[in-house]
């Protein structure tokens, strides 16, 4: 056993980022973790330690153009390897589905609601029944840097512009307030986390706008040789996120396509027991738009996935994956 295997339980440290979103979730994670293993709790049992990712230090450009998803976990994993810490926590929307060598994702928290909500700065109508898109005026500047969001919005009313808004929520809705875009496109979960779901004017169904993969989801990492760990964190985690996430990031993971590629992936395990998966492939601008929606036995979910993603593929102009 090497060293960092040998260590006590307690003081466990975690890693998380520094964005209030990101202590909020490490907090949800250890009160979780607190009330199931009696030796965790207080605040002695733990270390936080935010660290401070690539992704959240480039603020100016978007996330497709710097690299993509892997910028936010990868500094994240090698302080894991190192030993810094011994578990991290993220929103699994964010972590890549092939994690490095030496790693792997021990725990998947119950998922918060996964839908995208839009919230209305000063200058939008009311939101009305029907049409949830009926509050954006015709022309509006949507702000988002997200190419999934860019994307099925822009099928929807071609009329719409978007540009890019990135930072953390706070500062996305600050600006909003300040006039610099009609709305703005956010995760319902992350708004909810952070006391805000006030802020959201709509919330769209999963089949408007289809989430991202993982998407409300919290994911801990852990070393691979932490058998303890990870041993301590499958108790806790709910089986039903694990399902689910495994169908949604096989999807991703056999689309395989570039950071720049709309992509959406969103299951659910309904009353009858069955697993549903809606996929989502589409180009930038809106011109081309393919959903398909299948479902199966939640055993699995892995290839259902793996099957949509390929499916869609298949029937996605050569430009769209590339
Ligand atoms: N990419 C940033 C990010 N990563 C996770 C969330 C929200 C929380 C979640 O999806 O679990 C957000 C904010 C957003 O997309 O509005």
């Amino acid at each position: 056993m090497s060293e960092i295997a040998e260590r006590p339980l307690a003081p466990l440290r975690i890693g998380t980022r520094a964005s209030p979103l990101a202590l909020w979730q490490a907090r949800h994670f250890l009160s979780r973790i607190g009330g199931f293993c009696p030796m965790l709790q207080g605040d002695t049992a733990f270390e936080e330690t935010a660290l401070s990712t690539a992704g959240d230090r480039i603020q100016d450009r978007r996330l497709a153009e710097i690299g993509g998803k892997g910028l936010f976990a990868k500094e994240i994993h090698e302080a894991l390897l190192d030993g810094r810490v011994d578990f991290a926590v993220h929103s699994l929307k964010d972590l890549e589905t092939e994690l490095p060598p030496g790693i792997v994702l021990a725990c998947l928290l119950k998922r918060e609601d996964a839908r995208d909500a839009i919230v209305l700065g000063p200058d939008c109508g009311e939101p009305t029944r029907g049409d949830p898109l009926a509050c954006l005026p015709h022309g509006a500047l949507v702000g988002t840097a997200s190419v999934r969001r860019q994307s099925q919005l822009l099928h929807a009313r071609p009329d719409l512009r978007v540009e890019t808004i990135r930072g953390n929520v706070q500062t996305r809705l600050r600006r909003l307030r300040e006039g610099e875009f009609h709305a703005t496109l956010l995760a319902y979960a992350g708004l909810k986390r952070l006391g805000l779901e006030a802020e959201a004017g709509v919330v769209l169904e999963a089949e408007e706008m289809v989430p991202a993969a993982g998407q409300g989801i919290v994911g801990i990492t852990v070393r691979e040789d932490d058998i303890a760990l990870r041993e301590l964190l499958h108790a806790i985690e709910d089986p039903a996120a694990r399902a689910v996430a495994a169908a949604e990031r096989a999807l991703l993971a056999a689309l395989d396509g570039s950071c720049r590629t709309p992509i959406g992936g969103h299951a659910r395990i309904l009353m009858d027991g069955q697993l549903y998966l809606t996929g989502l492939v589409a180009r930038s601008d809106g011109s081309f738009l393919l959903r398909r929606r299948v479902s199966g036995a939640v055993a699995d979910a892995e290839r259902i996935g793996r099957e949509l993603g390929d499916s869609l593929r298949r029937d996605s102009p050569a430009d769209v994956l590339t």
